[in-house]
């Protein structure tokens, strides 16, 4: 469980948010959404204790998250964030093998049980034809693969995700997000992930939060949250929304100005 206590943070002289008060349970799958430069970032970046709140507090297990040393930290929360495209010289399963480091304590740094794990999530992911190539010398989607799989294997139990999705093609998108789904089934995980696509947020996301105006304007299911008047007063355009023809989610169509 991770808990926010009325949190503020300003960028220059700029509030972001203020007084964000919330709980994120364990075994539930959170979706943040809200407008370009709303902080959805920047929250993500408190509660994995990246950044410090201005005011009040992040609790990991009811204790500050500041009191665990990074390592503990990455036992128990993987961060995929959008800034991870940099290019050092390592092959890709040396990036991947990175998503150990918190299992590895004394020299040979590298066990079985690592490279089981390594070998089997690079299957899963689809990258191990890639295991040998320089990481800068993939294309975005690869890249991006590669450290969903990175951060896979480092086994953490809440995950934060910044736009996974960005980069991925339409089946590897899937891919991921059922292969998120069945890990979270099966370890109880707790998930909390920024996205920009409504439609896989209501498909996803057992609770949505937006984030807008400075603050954390409205939480609850799609169901609840996705209505014409909410959705314009978040992002100033008018929707419509159907029902999904299967899963029954509210999903949201925009259409341009036919005044043109
Ligand atoms: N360390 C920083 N350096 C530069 N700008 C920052 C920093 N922290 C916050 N900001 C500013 O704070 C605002 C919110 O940024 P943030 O990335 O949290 O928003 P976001 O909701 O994730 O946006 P987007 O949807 O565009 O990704 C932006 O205007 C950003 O420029």
């Amino acid at each position: 469980m991770i808990q926010t206590h009325q949190i503020c943070k300003s960028w220059q002289d700029r509030t972001l948010f203020s007084k964000i008060s919330f709980t994120f349970e364990q075994g539930i799958c959170y979706g943040i959404l809200g407008p370009n430069g709303s902080g959805k970032t920047t929250l993500l970046r408190c509660l994995s204790g990246e950044l410090t709140p201005d005011e009040g507090m992040v609790t990991l297990i009811d204790k500050p998250i500041l009191s665990f040393s990074p390592r503990q930290r990455a036992r128990k929360i993987g961060v995929l964030s959008q800034e991870s495209f940099y290019d050092l010289p390592f092959t890709v399963e040396e990036m991947v093998m990175m998503g150990r480091y918190p299992y590895q304590r004394r020299w040979p740094w590298d066990n079985e049980i690592d490279y089981q794990s390594v070998r089997a999530m690079m299957t899963e992911l689809d990258v191990e034809s890639l295991a040998q190539m320089p990481f800068s010398s993939l294309s975005g989607g690869e890249k991006q693969r590669v450290l969903i799989t990175r951060l896979l294997v480092q086994e953490a139990s809440i995950l934060l995700l910044d736009e996974p999705m960005n980069h991925l093609d339409i089946q590897h998108q899937i891919r991921f997000l059922e292969l998120i789904q069945e890990i979270r089934d099966q370890q109880n995980m707790t998930i909390i992930i920024v996205l920009h696509d409504l439609n896989i947020a209501a498909q996803f996301c057992d609770r949505l939060l937006f984030l807008a105006d400075g603050k954390l304007l409205a939480t609850g299911t799609a169901e609840e949250l996705y209505t014409a008047d909410l959705i314009k007063q978040v992002y100033q355009v008018d929707p419509i929304i159907v029902k999904h023809p299967t899963l029954k989610v509210p999903q949201v169509f925009m259409q341009l100005s036919q005044n043109r």
